[in-house]
């Protein structure tokens, strides 16, 4: 029986894409082309040589190629698109908007032609927004174009709540849901810790502030990095949903989607929580949320929808 490995292109061999190549050849999820632009070719191919020659140390098997040519990245189970600039102290996400919807565009058009059955995970910020612009372009169906926010949102509001409680990470369930701006939604009424609600073990004042941090995590890193964002957080996120479609996982994780109608949303990329699997996003979960949540989410999603139609002016009707 011969085992083919899955594989994984991954745009763009920054910062997220390098260390998201790292981590999922760590997993063995399968082999993994790292692209970039022509005029970074040498030192693509340099990132990936170094870690193909680390894996030997660490003990996994799979092949990393540096290229710049997207012939290497025909037939791709997956593609991870972190192709752009990142902000720097003082910018907002959205400032990159229009630098980022090109390249994406310009990636998309390549990777329809190259890998028209991959799975596409989006990163590039504004993400919802980049989501949006990837789905147009690729015209791929709507469960195999998907961004990637909560998982990370989740992981450090998870994280302020163990260093807040001195417990295991592993015991911290939070969601957070909507838009990846400062106006995200911590979903504080379904955080627990060991089952417990977090509401019965930490002040109401403290959480507050929590909900806080978690909604401005992304620029808190930024303004300590002084040139660049946030990105082992981020690349840990990736290489968690392509481990939940690669191995047909079925994880529930928040993911941005095209919503049509849930949440009453329509023709809106928004995080929301959903199955992730071998297709995809297989189902999207509804929650029952308080009006004081539902609020708050109107305002994250009216902000998307914002950024949104600066995309959408600018793509073919
Ligand atoms: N959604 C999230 O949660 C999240 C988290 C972290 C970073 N990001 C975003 O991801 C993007 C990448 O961040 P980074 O830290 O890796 O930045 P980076 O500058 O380190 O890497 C970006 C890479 O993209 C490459 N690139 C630019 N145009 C390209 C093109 N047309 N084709 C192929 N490659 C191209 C650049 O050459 C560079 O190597 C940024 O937009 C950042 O804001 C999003
Ligand atoms: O904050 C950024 O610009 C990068 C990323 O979206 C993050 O949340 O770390």
């Amino acid at each position: 029986m011969t085992i083919t490995r899955k594989k994984i292109t991954i745009i763009g061999a920054g910062f997220t894409g390098a260390t998201a190549a790292l981590m999922i050849v760590q997993q063995e999820l399968g082999d993994v082309v790292l692209l970039d632009i022509p005029q970074l070719e040498n030192p693509t191919r340099g990132k990936a040589l170094d870690m193909q020659e680390a894996l030997p140390v660490l003990g996994f098997d799979a092949r990393i190629k540096g290229t710049s040519n997207y012939e290497d990245a025909r037939d791709s189970d997956l593609v991870i698109l972190t192709a752009g600039i990142a902000r720097k102290p003082g910018m907002s996400r959205d400032d990159l908007v229009n630098t980022n919807a090109g390249i994406v565009r310009s990636v998309c058009e390549q990777i329809k032609q190259v890998a028209p059955e991959s799975t596409v995970l989006v990163l590039s910020n504004p993400v919802d927004a980049m989501t949006y612009a990837a789905y147009r372009t690729l015209g791929f169906p709507k469960n195999r174009v998907i961004g990637q926010s909560g998982v990370l949102d989740t992981a450090r509001y998870c994280a302020f709540i163990a260093e807040e409680l001195n417990v295991s990470v592993e015991d911290v369930r939070g969601f957070v849901l909507g838009g990846h701006g400062d106006d995200m939604v911590p979903l504080v009424r379904y955080s627990s810790v060991g089952g417990i609600p977090i509401e019965t073990l930490i002040v109401k004042e403290r959480i507050a502030e929590i909900v806080q941090r978690t909604r401005t995590g992304g620029g808190e890193i930024v303004n300590l990095l002084g040139n660049g964002s946030a990105y082992y957080a981020p690349a840990a996120s990736l290489a968690q949903m392509a481990e939940a479609i690669l191995k047909d996982k079925k994880r529930v994780l928040p993911v941005i989607a095209l919503l049509d109608g849930e949440y009453g949303y329509q023709d809106l990329f928004l995080g929301v929580p959903a199955v992730l699997g071998g297709s995809g996003i297989e189902r999207i979960f509804e929650l029952d949320l308080t009006d004081e949540e539902k609020s708050a989410l109107d305002v994250s999603a009216d902000s998307v929808r914002s950024v949104i139609s600066i995309v959408a002016a600018g793509l073919p009707a």
